[in-house]
């Protein structure tokens, strides 16, 4: 029986391409076997199976044991080796090699130690070769039938191969090399109880890289490998289809003027690249003309250049124009570059227009987004397009999925994960044509109820949108592209063994070379085919088009009561005990949770304190023993519902920044932002004190009036000076461009909560220099987190996902020694570790550093290691900011100045110190 063509010659990623020859038919003779042998050699197949198999560099070099597997063999007794030789000549007749080989350890790799010498000395500088072949079981049957690819890996006297997942399936060694070496297409070899046929010559390069394996993906001949030039006007007139069949539509049409909707020579004109003669023939089967597909110019003028990119790269990709039967894209700019512009200019153009004969591609299209942000949307399709253009549909409590069904209006339905979930059968009966998950990065677990829900919805071209770094995580990045695309990286299985074990092993500090340079190959092939429809670009391709922002570190004097408490606390028999490793039940959280509420402020604790006396069950509470003998530190009046801003180092210096901003700039409004909705209602309690007004977003207020809070804020007539948010409530997504100050109160584990918080006042849209302020507790538990936060190490892990918090994170007893330490006579932890000698006079920053002081690295990067210089990447950029000690002269900047009092400290970088503000 025939079996089709091996995928990877279909689509033809192997270098040679031979042409298939059933076993049958092909011009080796049917190898005369022994039975006997065939048998054993069965057998050691099966007991290869059994044992799993282990990656190729560790079986071919020997760098991995499978114990199990070698003795195994070794059981085995005595094994023979079939070798069957196809000569080269037509005529010539099959030389049948039977020999005696080896014992089953000299068969195999050695995996001991000593082994593994003996076992390179055997070959010395032997060439390892690579084909792609077929194989089936051992039989002596004329009609054979092939039951797959596979890859065969010769080194010397030994042979692997490899199933296209990458698994082992058989291994061999004592075959002369000289033959193993002149082995090419039509031959047969005997490897274990199979017998493989060779296609056809891999190279090494296609082998490390792992293309070789790669079936599911085939791209268009014309894919550019960089993004196109936006402005392309070489086409004007529509011209003919690559296919004409004379359809009764085709000549109608043709007969009909096709004109693109705009005019493509306009002056900043965005047209979409047209598609090449096979994406016509598949696609334009009537053969209608083909016509510009050009953006409106109402929204093309509004258009930043990496904007205009974008839209390009998301056309090709929902149109099947980059790879070849896939219509998904992830866009995962970084955060404010305008994701969700990019999407309406792609939306409305394909509602609107067609490369065939102008018809339109979409009818529907449905976005799903976080609740907060469904209003968001509609106001961006109201920005950008005008109301009378477009009228999009909202889903909520109020506009039910069926106004949308029964109404003619609309063409577009912007829906919430949540509600997406209680209307998902109405959902699944719409024909969408585009399917857009807005902060798509929640899909990235394949079986939570959402991912499960949107994929069984029937819309092939689908756009995930995330300002999140997905490559960190290498099984996310997969139910990512998954869910956008799926199949194009093979299956789960295949992915871990071909990508995710090589790049994860490569990363490892006990790495081989060849273990690295196999893992950094394999990385860089799956960005260069994930690369085809994952496109992120970094905040620098907006910097210019923003105006200054200077972020600074702000480390205020704890105060005495503060420092007191800190003792207390620190000199508690649960921290000891934590100390001493015993962290059964988690205590460490809640001593961290602690003395967090101290940095913050006093009366935070104290709170804590009396609720846990009031709890009846307290006494077995880890809490309640951290807490004794705290309420003795007090003053004996203090109350934890009427604090002093002079108890808490922080909360004195943002009260006078406050009044600082007012005074100097009373235009300019602040966003204030905590992790913790206590806290927020401390500050809430300032504002009123100081007769602020103020406006608040935190995790109760309801999602339906998130919009219309942000709105009036941002509405230049709002009366509010002061925006409290929670940072976890409103992290993403949000615009508060109407504030050009933001202070971060508290600090979170995860670096990602607080890049979120910042990136809500500079972005696109903001008018006036932008001011951050991160206040941290000098010598406290908040310096730890910091510098933990701006590590290499955090960053590459904790980044990635805004729900992981200090839950997650494992901490070592040295760690929480560190943590545990209160700095008393540093006026900065953090500089000391910086081991600079400025004395805090600094006043100047290194030109490098105005670019985003904290680097978000992927796994994926190829440099990443390189830099691996003795201090973190992100500690050195520190050192390259200004450096203020409390005791500067005469700080530069007019804020800082005035809130020096209680500052032991400043780190301050500005970023585009010259663009233009209002
Ligand atoms: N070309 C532009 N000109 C002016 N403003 C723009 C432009 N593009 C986007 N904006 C504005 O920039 C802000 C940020 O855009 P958007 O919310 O789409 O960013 P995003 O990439 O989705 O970021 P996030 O990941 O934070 O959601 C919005 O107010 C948007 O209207
Ligand atoms: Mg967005």
């Amino acid at each position: 029986m025939r079996r089709s063509a091996a995928p990877s010659q279909v689509l033809g990623k192997v270098a040679k391409k031979p042409r298939f020859i059933p076993p049958g038919k092909s011009n080796a003779v049917c190898p005369k076997i022994e039975t006997e042998e065939m048998d054993q050699d069965m057998k050691l197949k099966e007991i290869g199976e059994k044992h799993g198999n282990v990656s190729l560099f560790s079986e071919m070099f020997g760098e991995n044991k499978n114990e199990n597997f070698t003795q195994s063999v070794e059981s085995s007794g005595k094994v023979k080796s079939t070798k069957v030789w196809n000569s080269t000549s037509k005529c010539s007749k099959l030389e049948m090699k039977t020999q005696n080989v080896p014992k089953a350890d000299a068969m195999y790799l050695p995996t001991s130690g000593m082994a593994k010498e003996a076992a390179a000395q055997e070959e010395p500088d032997c060439l390892t070769k690579y084909f792609s072949v077929m194989w089936c079981k051992a039989s002596k049957k004329k009609h054979k039938k092939w039951e797959g690819d596979a890859i065969l890996i010769t080194k010397g006297k030994s042979v692997i191969l490899k199933d296209m997942e990458g698994k082992d399936i058989g291994r061999g060694t004592g075959y002369k090399s000289k033959e193993l070496d002149s082995l090419e297409e039509g031959q047969t070899l005997m490897i274990g109880g199979k017998e493989i046929e060779v296609m056809g010559v891999i190279s090494a390069d296609d082998f490390s890289s792992g293309r070789c394996f790669q079936t599911g993906i085939a791209t268009h001949d014309t894919v550019p490998t960089a993004l196109p030039q936006t402005t392309m006007k070489q086409f004007c007139k529509p011209i003919k289809s690559a296919c004409q069949p004379s359809t009764k539509e085709n000549i109608l049409l043709n007969s009909q003027s096709r004109k693109p909707r705009h005019n493509p020579n306009d002056a900043n004109s965005l047209v979409m690249p047209r598609p090449n003669a096979s994406h016509q023939c598949t696609f334009n089967k009537a053969g209608l003309p083909v016509v510009d597909v050009v953006v409106d110019p109402y929204i093309a003028n509004n258009l930043r250049p990496h904007q205009r990119e974008g839209i390009v790269f998301l056309y090709e990709c929902v149109m099947g124009m980059r790879v070849s039967g896939r219509f998904g894209a992830i866009l995962a700019d970084e955060m404010g570059l305008g994701k969700t512009l990019q999407c309406i200019s792609l939306v409305w153009t394909l509602l609107r227009q067609g490369v065939y004969g102008c018809k339109p591609v979409l009818k529907r299209a449905l976005i799903v987004t976080p609740g907060s942000l469904v209003k968001n949307w509609k106001k961006e399709f109201q920005k950008w397009l005008g109301s009378e253009r477009i009228k999009v549909f909202t889903v909520d409590q109020d506009h039910k999925v069926e106004e949308f069904i029964s109404s003619p209006l609309y063409s577009v339905m912007i829906i919430s994960y949540e509600m997406l979930l209680r209307s998902l059968d109405q959902i699944q009966a719409i024909e969408f044509n585009l399917l857009i998950c807005d902060e798509g990065h929640r899909l990235k677990n394949s079986s939570i109820k959402t991912t499960t829900a949107l994929t069984s919805l029937p819309c092939e071209r689908r756009i995930i949108l995330t300002g999140t770094p997905i490559q960190n995580d290498l099984q996310e990045f997969y139910a990512l592209i998954e869910f956008v695309n799926p199949g194009v990286l093979g299956s789960l299985s295949t992915y871990r063994k071909i990508y995710e074990e090589p790049i994860v092993r490569s990363r490892e500090p006990s790495a081989t070379k060849e273990e690295k340079d196999l893992g950094e190959k394999r990385a860089a092939e799956l960005t260069r085919l994930t690369g085809l429809f994952v496109l992120r670009r970094t905040q620098e391709v907006i910097n210019k088009f923003l105006p200054p922002k200077k972020e600074n570190i702000i480390f205020c004097q704890p105060t005495a009561l503060q420092l007191e408490l800190y003792r207390k606390l620190l000199s508690s028999h649960v921290i000891t005990s934590c100390l001493q490793g015993r962290l059964e039940n988690s205590p460490h959280l809640i001593c961290i949770g602690a003395l967090k509420k101290l940095c913050n402020h006093p009366c935070l604790l104290l709170k804590a304190v009396k609720e846990k006396s009031c709890d009846p069950k307290s006494d077995e509470h880890v809490e309640s023993s951290l807490y004794e003998g705290l309420t003795d530190v007090f003053p004996q009046d203090y109350t934890s519902d009427i604090f002093s801003e002079t108890d808490s180092g922080k909360l004195q210096v943002l009260v006078k920044l406050l009044a600082a901003i007012r005074e100097l700039s009373s235009s300019e409004r602040v966003v204030l932002v905590s992790n913790y909705t206590q806290t927020l209602n401390i500050l809430q309690e300032t504002c009123k004190r100081y007769g602020y007004s103020y406006t608040r977003l935190d995790g109760n207020t309801p999602v339906s009036q998130r919009q219309q809070i942000v709105d009036s804020f941002n509405c230049k007539f709002s009366p509010a000076f002061i925006f409290l948010l929670s940072s976890k409530a409103g992290g993403v997504g949000l615009n508060l461009v109407g504030a050009s100050h933001l202070v971060l109160y508290d600090i979170d584990w995860n670096p990602a909560t607080d890049i979120q918080a910042m990136a809500r006042v500079w972005r696109d849209g903001q008018k006036h220099t932008v001011h951050i302020y991160r206040l941290l507790t000098t010598g406290s538990i908040e310096e730890k987190i910091y510098q933990r936060q701006i590590s290499k190490q955090d960053l590459s892990g904790a980044v990635v996902d805004l729900s992981k918090t200090s839950e997650h994170i494992h901490f070592s007893v040295e760690e929480l020694r560190n943590l545990f330490t209160l700095h008393e006579n540093s006026s900065c932890v953090t500089h000391d570790l910086l081991e600079c000698d400025c004395m805090g006079n600094k006043d100047h920053q290194n030109p490098s550093s105005q670019k985003p002081s904290v680097s978000r690295c992927c796994q994926l990067r190829q440099d990443q290691g390189k830099h691996n210089l003795k201090k973190p990447l992100s500690m050195s950029q520190l050192m390259q900011w200004k450096h203020f000690s409390g005791q500067h002269q005469a700080l530069p900047d007019p804020f800082l100045e005035r809130i020096k009092e209680n500052v032991s400290f400043i780190f301050q970088n500005v970023t585009n110190p010259t663009s233009p503000t209002q």
